[in-house]
């Protein structure tokens, strides 16, 4: 069904609400002292905003050249706000990955919005992203309105230019422009690597002069132990359909840097009903075997050691509709 704008009544956050959320954002202080970059030297933060699916975490996978965003063709499968650092010698640009704009239907979607309209009070630049495949609606005027309402430098990407027929590009890059105010647009292909340079070209040109916000050694600001959760999330998502891939939330319960070299991982899968959890532990232990294996091996490559992984699942009723619940999970607003 196509969004209506009155769906989205009641989610615009009031101006003090912003700005609240922008201080918090703002609490990064620069690492680099004065004199320990070049005068000419950019550096600030660029969001990633749009619709479920648009592409964002897979245009901040292809920037960072791997995987350190979740990504998966389940809508809404981003929940934290992830940051991620690219270094170069004239520059430091922060690619914050926002969760898809949606009409929530819970508190969690609610949460999500939140936390994704938050980070345009506070950034450089705003990257909107629409998927060149899917035509544009009401909710894609209803991020665009936002996006025009912030005072960053506005970029319009329209993404998935590798299945797209070039009518598509052209007719969503003008139905982009109707939208909103933006300052330049962009196509790319995420996974073809097509236009993704120009792209941080695009950004860098509109970053202030300024220091290095993150260290060096520091490609994303998240724990071992939230990335730990995430990917396990991913392959939840990458192998169950239906209602199980919303009602799933992972907690990383502890890692283990064991001293022959090992990492053991502990973390429990929740969901909210027990025929999900018989879903998700499968036949024999069959489906929670594969998502455990796929996912020991993704964590293997992100830790550089052998993993031993040690997943629970247990059911947490309506958790989603649980304010506590969601910020245990990490996947509030206020982070
Ligand atoms: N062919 C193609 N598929 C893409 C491209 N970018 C993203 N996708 C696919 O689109 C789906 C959604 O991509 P994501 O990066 O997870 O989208 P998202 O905007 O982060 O989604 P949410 O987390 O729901 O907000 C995945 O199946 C991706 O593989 C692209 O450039 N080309």
């Amino acid at each position: 069904m196509e969004d209506t704008e009155n769906q989205y009544d009641g989610l615009d956050l009031d101006e003090e609400e912003l700005a609240m959320m922008g201080e918090q954002g703002a609490a990064v202080a620069p690492v680099s002292a004065p004199g320990d970059v070049p005068d000419d030297f950019r550096s600030g933060f660029v969001a990633l905003v749009g619709r479920p699916n648009a592409g964002k975490s897979t245009l901040l996978n292809a920037c960072m050249g791997g995987h350190v965003a979740i990504t998966s063709p389940v809508a809404q499968t981003t929940r934290k706000r992830m940051r991620a650092v690219i270094n170069r010698p004239d520059a430091q640009i922060v690619i914050v990955d926002t969760p898809g704009l949606h009409k929530p239907k819970d508190t969690l979607g609610r949460e999500l919005n939140r936390a994704a309209l938050a980070e345009l009070a506070d950034v450089d630049v705003v990257a909107m992203l629409l998927d060149a495949t899917k035509p544009a609606g009401t909710g894609d005027a209803w991020v665009a309105k936002h996006v025009d309402e912030s005072r960053a430098v506005r970029l319009l990407v329209v993404t998935k230019a590798d299945i797209a027929t070039p009518e598509q590009v052209q007719a969503q890059l003008e139905a982009g422009n109707a939208m909103a105010c933006f300052d330049e647009s962009l196509v790319v292909s995420s996974t073809e690597d097509f236009n993704v340079d120009s792209f941080i070209a695009a950004v860098t040109d509109h970053l202030p002069y300024g220091p290095r916000w993150f260290p060096l050694d520091m490609p994303v600001d998240a724990s071992d132990e939230e990335l730990a959760a995430e990917f396990i999330r991913e392959k939840v998502l990458l192998n169950c359909r239906d209602e199980v891939p919303h009602s799933v939330g992972v907690l990383c319960d502890g890692i283990e840097w064991r001293d022959d070299g090992l990492a053991s991982v502990r973390a429990t899968i929740f969901v909210e009903r027990d025929s999900q959890k018989g879903i998700l532990v499968g036949k024999g232990g069959s489906m929670i075997r594969r998502i455990g294996t796929q996912a020991r091996l993704e964590l293997e490559g992100l830790f550089h050691r052998k993993v031993f992984l040690d997943l629970q699942v247990r059911v947490k009723s309506q958790w989603r509709r649980d304010d506590a619940a969601i910020k245990r999970f990490g996947y509030s607003a206020e982070q």
